[in-house]
């Protein structure tokens, strides 16, 4: 407590007034663990009653819960299956609040490294299309490992600056999330290291990025199209002061209400430009909930949503496609592998036009407009595998996007069987008794019921195709 800057506690003092006694107390408490379930893999109820330590939901985020500082739950194979990201409780309500509907075209603008994404990605279920942006490089990395984890496949990873996305985005999308980045002055009980980083003068710096920011979010989205935004960060420049410059700026914007909760605290208007709508903005503290600070308001762009194919019709006229068909040998390679595993027509259909081929590389592509090949990007798609002489070889992300279900070919270990940890060490494991009757080949391997990768079965061996960048030490 003593280590926070005096300038902030001076502000802190002024803006919270006969509350600042209990603010100033809540660093004295512990910092708060919490985990978010992945949905396309297990319901938060399932969850519950399988995990390997004890949770507590988080009451306003349903997919949220809390676990006890001393556990590990980053080193159990559930986590390595992607059934759960680890969040802070407070940063879990930015993409709760976001009224996402399936199918829609989402854009997460600072991306990186991807707690929001992969909500916005479970959320979506796999429809419509996740644009995940980061401008630093090596945290898109990041992001992308941590979407492919989750097993999202309807993405396009982006590394860009906003005003160049906009440029081929304008008018796009139904919904933007834009998690800014900011002082931070919300995560010092959590991180102290960003209490040492912060002097006066950052809220202002980070001000000026914000408002570049949500400039181009602005312009990407629909009318009728919804953004959130969202800092972790209490102070007013940076919170009630973009979004009055926001509404000033764009009268095209309005702020909406904020699926409610008891904890929240509403905006309060005389920390922008007065204006009275200010209060539907929502402010966590950490004296009066169990998480970190946030501030989030959820805006709308006024109007009609313009018919679907006006879109369409402009986005194709501006971008480059960087993919193509598959080719007859391609076709041949891949269907071969879709036979073999016994891969549901659910999940790929050779026929339909989403499986496309990039530099020996094919893809499931979301049903999107064409993506401007101008701008930098991880990914396009589920990337399912690499051709390779006379065969196909599966990646990954194919694998962390099925199930058993959906492939026909799996091999299911418990969670407590030795092997399990052997296989994501990069081991070669004994095949298990009931698997011996399956013909030689590729496998889907699973813990329980939930994708950890891929073997090669032969004799009574799985020989292991575990990622090796992934393996554990
Ligand atoms: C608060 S963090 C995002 C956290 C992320 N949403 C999550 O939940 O994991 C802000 C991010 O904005 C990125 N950033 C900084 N300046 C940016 C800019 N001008 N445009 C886009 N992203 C930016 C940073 O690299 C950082 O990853």
């Amino acid at each position: 407590m003593t280590d926070l800057p005096g300038p902030f506690l001076d502000r802190m003092k002024h803006m919270l007034k006969g509350e600042y006694q209990d603010f100033l107390a809540s660093y004295g408490k512990p910092r708060l663990h919490g985990l978010r379930v992945n949905t396309m893999k297990i319901t938060p109820q399932r969850f519950e009653e399988i995990s390997p330590f004890s949770v507590k939901p988080i009451p306003w985020v349903k997919d949220g819960f809390y676990y006890e500082g001393d556990v590990h739950p980053a080193s159990d194979p559930y986590y390595t299956a992607g059934l759960y990201y680890l969040q802070e409780p407070s940063a879990m309500t930015p993409a709760s609040r976001l009224p996402i509907e399936k199918g829609d075209k989402v854009l997460d603008l600072c991306a990186a490294p991807g707690g929001k994404s992969t909500h916005l990605a479970a959320r979506l279920y796999d429809t419509g299309i996740l644009v995940a942006n980061d401008i630093s490089a090596s945290r898109a990395k990041a992001l992308l490992y941590n979407l492919e984890v989750f097993g999202a496949g309807n993405i396009f990873v982006t590394n860009e600056i906003p005003g160049k996305l906009s440029e081929v985005f304008e008018g796009w999308f139904d919904k933007v999330l834009v998690d800014a980045p900011c002082s931070g002055e919300g995560m010092f009980r959590k991180a102290c290291d960003v209490a040492k980083t912060w002097d006066e003068q950052r809220p202002w710096y980070f001000a000026k990025i914000q408002k570049d920011i949500v400039s181009n979010a602005v312009k990407m989205l629909k009318p009728g199209g919804m953004m959130l935004y969202s800092t972790c960060t209490f102070s007013p420049e940076e919170n009630e002061g973009t979004i009055s410059w926001l509404l000033w700026k764009y009268p095209e914007m309005e702020l909406a209400d904020i699926a409610s909760y008891e904890g929240f605290r509403p905006g309060v208007p005389d920390w922008g430009d007065g204006n009275e709508e200010l209060k539907k903005c929502v402010h966590i503290w950490p004296h009066h909930m169990e998480g970190e600070g946030h501030f989030l308001a959820l805006l709308r762009k006024k109007g009609q949503q313009l018919q679907e194919k006006t879109f369409e019709k402009r986005s194709r006229k501006k971008a480059l496609s960087p993919s193509r068909g598959l080719s007859k040998e391609e076709r041949r390679l891949l269907g071969e592998f879709l036979r073999e595993t016994r891969i549901s027509d659910a999940k790929i259909c050779l026929e339909s036009d989403h499986v496309e081929s990039r530099g020996g590389r094919a893809y499931l592509i979301p049903k999107l407009p064409d993506a401007s090949g101008s701008l930098h990007f991880l990914r396009y798609g589920l990337l399912l595998g690499e051709f390779k002489k006379n065969r196909f070889e599966p990646s990954q992300a194919f694998a962390m996007s099925l199930t058993p279900e959906l492939c026909g070919e799996s091999i299911c270990l418990q969670r407590n069987d030795e092997r399990v940890l052997r296989y994501l060490k990069g081991e070669t494991i004994q095949v298990p008794e009931e698997a011996c009757s399956l013909k030689k080949g590729w496998k889907l391997m699973c813990v329980d019921q939930y994708p950890l990768g891929w073997g090669k079965l032969q004799n009574d061996v799985v020989k292991n195709k575990y990622l090796s960048a992934w393996r554990k030490k």
